[in-house]
């Protein structure tokens, strides 16, 4: 939805879809709620008109009740008129705020998963979150106050010039000067200040969300003042946002109120000053009083409703700003729909010249990759880090769509597969696991959930997870974070390759399975990766060199490029980037030895 061309109410009144019409209905109860409520002050000038006519016999004056009446029962009327456009406008807001969010969750389901590399899902749910709350406010509200003001305000034109039009353009003229003041202050200036206001807030929510996750980094290195920094910055350069937004916009209605309270006076009584004689010479003095009477009551209306327009002019900013964080929401990439979807042929993965660039950045992560692996073979992944092994790894699965070339597998262009079927087709198992805060049982169930729980009592065999099964009070059934059950980091890697081993998908790609396990972990985890591999595609990524020796294929990224492939003899005889890597892996491994020998 494009907001720009529209404009914030239309682009929110297409989030309500049937709803809308409730809206409609909300603003025409309201308009005719003010309309309603304009009638009690023309019955204030009957009775003052029958009064001041009368005088000294009041006992004489007839309708007085009567006007009474109908200024009682106009304001009821008014009263419930605005309660049932409210009720409408409230349920089309809900519907509005609902749709919005499920909308925007819809649309992030279908963007490529490492675009959440760069987009914490803190601040896509606090955009999706605040930007719905705050445009319930706008419809719910302000959007009635606004047209209702608006009709009040025409009506009330109207009769000013009924009684005496000297004495009404008096009366207007300051509420002409206010509403000047209106519009400059929802201007573009002040309407730049809000969202850089609440750029501001985004940007303190980010910084929060970094510095709570990070809090056990922060305690281990203790870098408590120097990490604490950027959020503090993010929270002073908020504070004075605030500040400035609170000094240079709200100061404006304030400003407003004032002029039209003090200035309907301050025109008022000079032009009734004025015609005074005129009235006593016409023999027009009662009528004077009368309207004189009349305006002065009317004009606290006025700027009764000035307020209102102004309140809700502000809610209109809020709308925007909120708009345009829901539309940040709603412009993620999302991976294009394969119109005619095909099946793999096998289970083959080939790179044909594959160029591949993060957004925001100018230098290429992969740059004319091409490489091919068959079914069933094993290919490693190494390289200096930033070579892009990890972007390569990524693009299989579509975790990023590609710049140039094409990524196959099984003899078709991924995006070529359904994405339930490429989810299928390939198990990813990252360097860190995510492990959800349910049974151990359905936390490898989500790879397959049709599986039977022996089957997933299997594939935690297979993963050697007995030792964690057994220390846990209920076994599979324990529920992860609950009552102080936590794995660690190499327990939980095991978790997810009993994940993979149930989804048994013929595509197998590991990131740095072994990255954070302990020596006794790490034995564990290879056991387990020799049985998902079995008879599977393998794509690789290791720096840990030991476990490519025996891979098909070999292949050297650098700076996005691939430097060298083929098998490790072979690599090591071209004494090129491998061949160094492998010097280097071997002298840490026995630097290792020989310090731990020193150290005992
Ligand atoms: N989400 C991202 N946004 C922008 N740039 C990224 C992103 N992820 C990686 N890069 C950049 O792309 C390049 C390749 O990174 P990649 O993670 O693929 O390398 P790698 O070989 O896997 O490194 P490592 O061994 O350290 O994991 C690097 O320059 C990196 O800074």
């Amino acid at each position: 939805m494009e907001n720009k061309k529209k404009g914030s109410i239309m682009t929110l009144l297409d989030y309500a879809g049937n709803y809308k019409v409730l809206t409609f209905i909300g603003l025409v109860l309201s308009a005719i709620s003010m309309l309603c409520s304009i009638v009690p002050y023309v019955c204030i000038w009957l009775v003052a008109r029958d009064l001041i006519g009368a005088m000294p016999d009041y006992l004489y004056v007839q309708n007085l009740e009567m006007y009474g009446w109908v200024a009682f029962g106009f304001a009821i009327i008014g009263i419930i008129f605005y309660f049932i456009g409210l009720l409408c406008t409230h349920l089309s807001a809900f519907r509005t705020a609902e749709n919005i969010r499920k909308i925007g969750m819809n649309h992030i389901m279908k963007a490529p998963l490492g675009y959440f590399d760069n987009n914490a899902s803190g601040l896509i749910r606090g955009r999706l979150d605040s930007g719905a709350n705050d445009t319930e406010t706008l419809l719910a509200h302000n959007l009635a106050d606004i047209v209702g003001t608006i009709v009040l305000f025409i009506g009330m034109v109207i009769l000013m010039f009924v009684f005496d039009w000297r004495m009404g353009l008096a009366c207007l003229l300051s509420a002409v000067i206010s509403i000047l003041m209106m519009f400059s202050m929802m201007g573009g200036k002040n309407a730049k200040i809000m969202a850089e206001y609440q750029a501001a807030q985004d940007k303190m929510t980010k910084a929060g969300t970094e510095y709570v996750r990070g809090i056990p980094v922060v305690k281990i290195f203790q870098q408590t003042v120097y990490s604490f920094k950027s959020f503090q910055q993010a929270i002073e350069e908020y504070s004075d946002k605030a500040e400035y937004y609170q000094g240079k916009v709200c100061r404006v209605p304030q400003s407003i109120n004032l002029t039209f309270t003090e200035g309907a006076f301050i025109f008022l009584i000079p032009v009734v000053i004025l015609l005074i004689p005129e009235a006593l010479n016409g023999g027009q003095f009662h009528e004077l009083v009368t309207n004189f009477i009349f305006y002065a009551v009317f004009s606290a209306i006025i700027s009764t409703a000035l307020a209102k327009i102004m309140f809700a002019s502000s809610g209109i900013m809020l709308a925007n700003t909120a708009l345009s964080r829901i539309d940040m929401v709603m412009k993620a990439p999302i991976l294009e729909k394969c119109i005619n979807p095909q099946m793999p042929k096998d289970n083959s993965v080939a790179f044909k010249d594959v160029s591949f660039t993060y957004q925001g950045s100018n230098i290429p992560a992969l740059s004319h990759v091409s490489f091919q692996v068959e079914s069933g073979q094993t290919i490693a992944l190494v390289g200096p880090s930033g070579g892009g092994k990890t972007t390569a790894a990524s693009l299989i699965p579509r975790f990023w769509d590609v710049d140039e070339g094409i990524v196959e597998v099984g003899h078709v262009n991924v995006k070529n597969i359904d994405q339930h079927v490429l989810m299928n087709q390939v198990a990813f198992v990252f360097q860190n696991t995510q492990l959800f805060k349910t049974s151990i049982l359905n936390n490898v169930k989500i790879a397959n959930p049709q599986a039977s729980d022996e089957d997933v009592i299997k594939a935690l065999q297979a993963a050697r997870c007995q030792d964690i099964i057994e220390k846990l009070p209920d076994g599979v059934h324990t529920q992860i974070g609950k009552e102080g059950t936590y794995l660690s980091g190499g327990e939980q890697q095991r978790i997810a390759l009993a994940r993979a081993i149930l989804k048994n998908a013929p595509i197998v790609v590991l990131d740095e399975a072994t990255a954070f396990a302990d020596p006794e972990n790490e034995v564990l985890i290879q056991k387990a990766l020799s049985v998902l591999c079995q008879d599977k595609t393998v794509i690789m990524i290791a720096h840990r060199l030991s476990t490519v020796v025996n891979a098909d294929k070999i292949i050297a990224l650098k700076d996005g490029k691939i430097i060298e492939e083929g098998r490790h003899k072979e690599l090591l005889n071209k004494e090129g980037l491998y061949h160094k890597m492998w010097n280097n892996y071997n002298q840490s491994v026995k630097w290792k030895i020989t310090s731990g020998k020193e150290g005992i």
